[in-house]
This record gives structure tokens, C-alpha cells and sequence, in this order.
């Protein structure tokens, strides 16, 4: 997807922007608290109906304002032209349309607007908790296999329900029932979320040959969630029953999953350095953003909050340079106009940020 036109109303200190967007990378750069991130923001609440910062939405919404609004138009490859906008009512809920119509659920704005933003703190995907992983996995799952949203949301049905009855200690037989919509469930995730990590790991040499060049091979562990060397998610559940009951939850299953990244010479995480950990998120990301790009015919739109910092000059050229080479369309907001001067040319956009303003240069 490319992005040509976001605009921007009420976000945190953004009062009312417009920006335009050519294919390539923009940079915006301006000093703490000019509004750089609350504009990678109106990407990702278009996005997933999230900030990538956390918190809950109304937190973006303009100090003193009832609500917010993100517009973009974009082109798909494919459908040609498009337009998504996403309003949210303070303490109210979204509205989204989708080319011109109000969507139903906000997954048809999600599914025409695939981006990811990634926060300053990039390395949290490889050393944070676990949930950030399974959202990558889940975000790129969404995207790239069409039964996948769907078999997780029965998945989540079913597991709401059967923690209640544990909780409440009620009726045996409903929650034998619910157990076993959860195991047809969970296999059905599990097994899409194996093939697409072996489909990430099979990309990730060649991606790490790029960014990080001395670590040796990459390697992708994926753990389930439950001990599948010893049989299904099933037996699993049934061996784990009297336990679940004891706890008042499930105590197992594709919601406790996990991957990790290790390389041959730096085999866990917690070797990992502060830059390297971010190097190997941000390595996972681009092997998905390249996964993405092979089945859908182009690659998602990228925010990248300060993703230079904390990278030497050498990765920081590293990351740029496979940007480009991969025409990926990023926006990238840095504090630091030193980066402007290494990492822009002719073929950027820069935006200056101030007090919530937004100018391109001229
Ligand atoms: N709900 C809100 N309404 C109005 N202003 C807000 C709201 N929430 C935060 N702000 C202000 O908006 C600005 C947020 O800026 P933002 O986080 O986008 O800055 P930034 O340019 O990314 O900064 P940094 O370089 O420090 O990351 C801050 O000045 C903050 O005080």
C-alpha cells in the first residue's frame, strides 16, 4: 500500500494537519514534544484502532476536544485508489469508513490500511513481554492468511467463556464443551502461526545478511504454548483440566505462545545488547514487512519512531539503505537533524515539526 494524503485532526497537540506523501521515506524531525510521534500515531490508530504508545485512545484525543479524526487516501496495488477515516468519540467508540462507506467492524479498516508503527523502544519486541510478540505474529497472520482473524476470534470466544465457568465453578459438561471448541481452535491457530514463522525464518537469513551482517545465523524458535512434544493442544487441555479448574483459568494454550530470536553467536536474548536488541526487532520486522510484500505484491507502510537512535552510524546507513533498496514507504521521526544530514537525499521528504505543526521543506 502507499500512502498519499493522512490528515490529521485533534491528535494530542496537532491541532489540524495535512500532509502528502510520495513514495520513499519522510522524515519528520523537530524537538521533544513538537508532535512528531502523534503523527505516527494517526498512522497506527488507522491502523490497529490503537497507539503504538499504549495507553487507550482518548489519551490522543486533543486536551479539551470531544474527539479526533485520521483520514487517509491511499493506493492499493490491485484496487487502485482508496480512502479510510477513523473517528473517535471521547469515552464513546470509533467510527470508520472504509472508500466512502461507514464499516461495520474496525477489522475492514485495519485490512485496508496495513501499517505498522514501531516505538522508540523497538528492542521491547525481542526483550519486552511476550503479548508484543504475539501481536507481530498475529498482526502479520491477519494480513497474509484470510481464515486467520476469524479462527482467532473463535479462539477468543471460547477461552472468555470456559475462564468463567472455571472462575464461577460452573456446569462441567458447558465447560468440557468449551474446551473442545478451544482445542479445534487452538490447533487452527497454532498451525497457521507455524507456517508463518517457518515462512518469516526462511527469509530471515538473507534479511540478517543485511542488517546484522556478524551475528551469524539467525534462528526462530516458536513455543506454543503447551508442551506439544508430549501430543495435541487436546491432551494437552485434558491433562492440564483438574489444574485449570483448581486455578479458575486456562492455564495453557496459543494465548500463552511465544517466539524467540537467537543468532549462533548471541544464542538468547539476554546477550543481546541495548542496539542489538532493536536491531534484531527492527530485523523481524523487515523480514515481515518482506513476507508481507511477497504475497501481497507491495510492501505495508512503516512508522519508525527514533529508530536511529542508539544505532551506530553504520547500522543506521544498514537500515536506511534496505529501505530504499526495498522501496518500502517509511515515515521517520527523529529528534536529530545530524540524521538528516547522513541519511536524507534527494528521493526523501523532510517535514518539520513544531508545536504540533507540520511543514514539508522545500
Ligand atoms: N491529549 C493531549 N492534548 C494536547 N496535547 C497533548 C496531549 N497529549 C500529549 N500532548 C502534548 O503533545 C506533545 C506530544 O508530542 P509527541 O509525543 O508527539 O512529541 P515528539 O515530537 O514525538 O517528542 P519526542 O521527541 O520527545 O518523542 C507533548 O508536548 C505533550 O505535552
Amino acid at each position: 500500500m502507499r500512502l498519499r494524503r493522512l490528515r490529521i485532526e485533534r491528535l494530542r497537540l496537532i491541532d489540524s494537519a495535512e500532509l502528502d506523501f510520495g513514495p520513499g521515506l519522510h522524515w519528520l524531525v523537530g524537538p521533544n514534544g513538537s508532535g512528531k510521534s502523534s503523527a505516527l500515531e494517526a498512522v497506527s490508530l488507522l491502523a490497529s484502532g490503537r497507539s503504538f504508545r499504549g495507553g487507550s485512545p482518548d489519551g490522543c484525543i486533543q486536551r479539551g476536544a470531544e474527539s479526533l479524526t485520521v483520514f487517509a487516501e491511499v493506493e492499493r496495488p490491485g484496487s487502485g485508489p482508496g480512502r479510510v477515516g477513523l473517528t473517535r468519540v471521547l469515552r464513546g467508540g470509533f467510527e470508520a469508513r472504509v472508500d466512502g462507506q461507514r464499516a461495520d467492524v474496525l477489522s475492514e479498516l485495519f485490512q485496508a490500511f496495513p501499517a505498522v508503527v514501531f516505538p522508540a523502544d523497538t528492542g521491547e519486541l525481542i526483550s519486552g513481554p511476550g503479548e508484543l510478540r504475539r501481536r507481530f505474529l498475529d498482526w502479520g497472520l491477519f494480513h497474509v492468511e484470510q481464515d486467520f482473524y476469524p479462527a482467532w476470534r473463535r479462539y477468543a470466544r471460547a477461552l472468555r467463556q470456559r475462564n468463567l465457568l472455571l472462575r464461577q465453578r460452573g456446569s462441567a459438561s458447558v465447560e468440557q464443551a468449551w474446551l473442545e471448541e478451544l482445542a479445534r481452535e487452538g490447533e487452527l491457530i497454532h498451525g497457521y502461526r507455524e507456517r508463518y514463522l517457518s515462512s518469516l525464518d526462511a527469509r530471515l537469513s538473507e534479511v540478517a545478511s543485511w542488517l546484522l551482517p556478524g551475528l551469524g545465523r539467525p534462528r526462530l524458535r516458536h513455543r506454543p504454548g503447551w508442551p506439544a512434544d508430549r501430543g495435541s493442544f487436546h491432551e494437552a487441555l485434558l491433562r492440564q483440566q483438574d489444574t485449570d479448574r483448581r486455578m479458575g483459568f486456562t492455564g495453557i494454550g496459543p494465548h500463552r505462545a511465544g517466539w524467540s530470536l537467537g543468532f549462533e553467536s548471541l544464542p538468547q536474548r539476554e546477550l543481546f545488547s541495548r542496539g542489538q536488541a532493536k536491531l534484531a526487532s527492527l530485523l523481524m520486522l523487515l523480514v515481515q514487512v518482506a513476507d508481507f510484500s511477497a504475497q501481497r505484491g507491495e510492501p505495508p507502510v512503516l512508522g519508525l519512531d527514533d529508530a536511529l537512535a542508539e544505532l551506530d552510524p553504520d547500522n543506521q546507513a544498514r537500515l536506511v539503505h534496505y529501505l530504499r533498496q526495498h522501496q518500502v514507504q517509511a515515515l521517520l521521526a527523529t529528534a536529530d537533524h545530524s540524521v538528516l544530514e547522513r541519511h536524507v537525499d534527494e528521493a526523501s521528504d523532510v517535514f518539520h515539526v513544531e508545536q504540533g505543526r507540520l511543514h514539508r521543506q522545500l
